[in-house]
């Protein structure tokens, strides 16, 4: 039981690493978990946020997976690699039109907007967003490995 959490913390660490689109859904979803405070969300509203988040994780994880497969069995140009990589593209980009929709709707609550506007109002608030938004830029830019880094493939 330990190990396999060990193998599957592992492989998210390594596709975090290796894979820009993973690190951006990450930078999302904190985005997403630092906004959601200011919401009146009731365990509904959270749950929700958690599933449309965890869906758009493991969208991007298998389509990493399915990815790396094609690449191996099949360096060359293939159509039939093709296909499944853009029907794997495909899956990743439905669940994060429907996650997306999701987010507009609990977003686009009025009480929690005015929240939100008044703490980003205050210098504080200002600071705070724009250094979260920073951190997450780097993140997403700077977060992945070297390309002479070779400890996988
Ligand atoms: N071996 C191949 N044979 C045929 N088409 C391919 C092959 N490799 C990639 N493609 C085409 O290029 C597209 C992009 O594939 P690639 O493996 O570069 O994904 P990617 O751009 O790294 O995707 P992501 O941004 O999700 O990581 C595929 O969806 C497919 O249409």
């Amino acid at each position: 039981m330990g190990r396999s959490f060990a193998c599957a913390g592992r492989g998210l660490w390594r596709a975090l690493r290796a894979e820009r689109n993973l690190r951006i859904h990450l930078a999302a979803t904190a985005l997403v978990f630092s906004l959601a405070p200011f919401y009146p969300f009731d365990r509904g509203d959270w749950a929700l946020l958690f599933l449309a988040c965890g869906l758009v994780w493991g969208a991007e994880l298998l389509n990493t997976a399915v990815e790396r497969l094609c690449d191996r069995v099949c360096p060359d140009r293939d159509r039939a690699i093709g296909w499944v990589k853009d029907a794997a593209a495909g899956g990743v980009l439905a669940c994060a039109v429907f996650a997306a929709g999701a987010g507009v709707c609990l977003f686009a609550d009025p009480a929690g907007l005015r929240a939100l506007g008044a703490a980003i109002a205050t210098p504080l608030g200002a600071g705070a967003a724009l250094a979260l938004l920073a951190a997450l830029g780097l993140f997403v830019l700077c977060g992945g490995k070297r390309k002479d880094d070779k400890t996988h493939f």
